[in-house]
C-alpha cells in the first residue's frame, strides 16, 4: 500500500488509463473490463484492474489538477511498477477548428503551473508525449473514424480564468486547455516510463458550445476505446 492507494503490490497493471473522475474509471471497468477488480477506494478514487482483448489493464482516477495527478501518477510509477500511462479526459478548446466532441492527442504541453517552474527553477522544460503511444493512439482513432488534433496543449491550475488570458496560448496554436498532463508528462520523463494524454473537447471557450451528456457519453466512449486499444500494445 502507498500512501494514497491501497493495492497490494502486483495488483496494478503496467499500463492504466487515467480520467481525471474516479466515476469514469468505474465506468470504464464495468463497461469495458472483465474480470474487474477495485483495488482502491482511499478518498473514493477509484482504481480497478481487469483485463480487455485479453491483456492486463488498470484504470485509476486521477482527480483534478496537477498536485493530485501528481500523487497518483507518483506512486503508480515509483510503488506499483505502472509503465504505459494514458489520460482520459476532456479539455476545453481554445481553437475555432477544435470542435466539442474532437479528440485531440496532447503532444506537447504548456502550462501556468508552479509545478515544473520549481523544480526546474524558472527555466522552461518542454513536457512530450511519448511518440509510441502517441502514434499508436492516433492510428487506433483512425481505425474507428476519427481524426484527432495533435499539438500542444496548455494545463492550467485555474479552471475559472480570465477570458483574456487564454489569448497567448491561442495566439501560439495551442489546441485546448486541461488540467494535468503537465505534470504526467514530467514524471514519465523523470521516471523513464511512456505517458499520453488523450482528450474529448467538452466544452467550447471560443464559441462556447458545450457537450449535451448524451455527446459527452458517445464521444468518451470513443476516448475510452481508442485509449484501451493503444493500452494493449504495451
Ligand atoms: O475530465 P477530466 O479528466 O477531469 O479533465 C478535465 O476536467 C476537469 C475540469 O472540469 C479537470 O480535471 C480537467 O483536466
Ligand atoms: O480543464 C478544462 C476541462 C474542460 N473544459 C475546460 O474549459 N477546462
Amino acid at each position: 500500500m502507498s500512501v494514497h492507494i491501497a493495492a497490494k503490490k502486483g495488483d496494478i497493471a503496467e499500463s492504466i488509463l487515467l480520467p481525471g473522475d474516479p466515476l469514469r474509471a468505474k465506468f470504464i471497468a464495468e463497461n469495458y473490463l472483465e474480470n474487474p477488480v477495485c483495488y482502491n477506494e482511499v478518498r473514493g478514487m477509484l482504481g480497478f484492474t481487469g483485463t480487455y482483448k485479453g491483456k492486463r489493464i488498470s484504470v485509476q482516477g486521477t482527480g483534478m489538477g496537477v498536485p493530485s495527478i501528481g500523487i497518483y501518477s507518483h506512486e503508480l510509477i515509483n510503488e506499483y511498477g505502472v509503465k504505459n500511462l494514458i489520460r482520459v479526459g476532456s479539455c476545453g478548446s481554445y481553437q475555432k477548428a477544435v470542435n466539442v466532441k474532437d479528440l485531440v492527442l496532447a503532444q506537447a504541453v504548456s502550462t501556468n503551473s508552479n509545478f515544473n517552474h520549481r523544480t526546474f527553477e524558472g527555466h522552461t522544460f518542454a513536457p512530450v508525449a511519448d511518440f509510441d503511444l502517441l502514434k499508436t493512439a492516433y492510428d487506433e482513432a483512425q481505425k474507428i473514424g476519427l481524426k484527432p488534433h495533435v499539438g500542444n496543449v496548455f494545463t492550467s491550475d485555474i479552471f475559472y480564468e480570465d477570458e483574456g488570458a487564454m489569448k497567448k496560448w491561442q495566439d501560439h496554436n495551442v489546441l485546448a486547455v486541461e488540467m494535468e498532463a503537465t505534470a504526467l508528462y514530467t514524471y514519465a520523463a523523470k521516471f523513464g516510463v511512456r505517458a499520453l494524454a488523450i482528450l474529448t473537447v467538452s466544452d467550447s471557450l471560443v464559441t462556447h458550445e458545450a457537450l449535451s451528456s448524451e455527446d459527452r457519453q458517445t464521444s468518451f466512449t470513443q476516448m475510452m476505446e481508442v485509449a484501451l486499444n493503444t493500452a494493449i500494445q504495451f
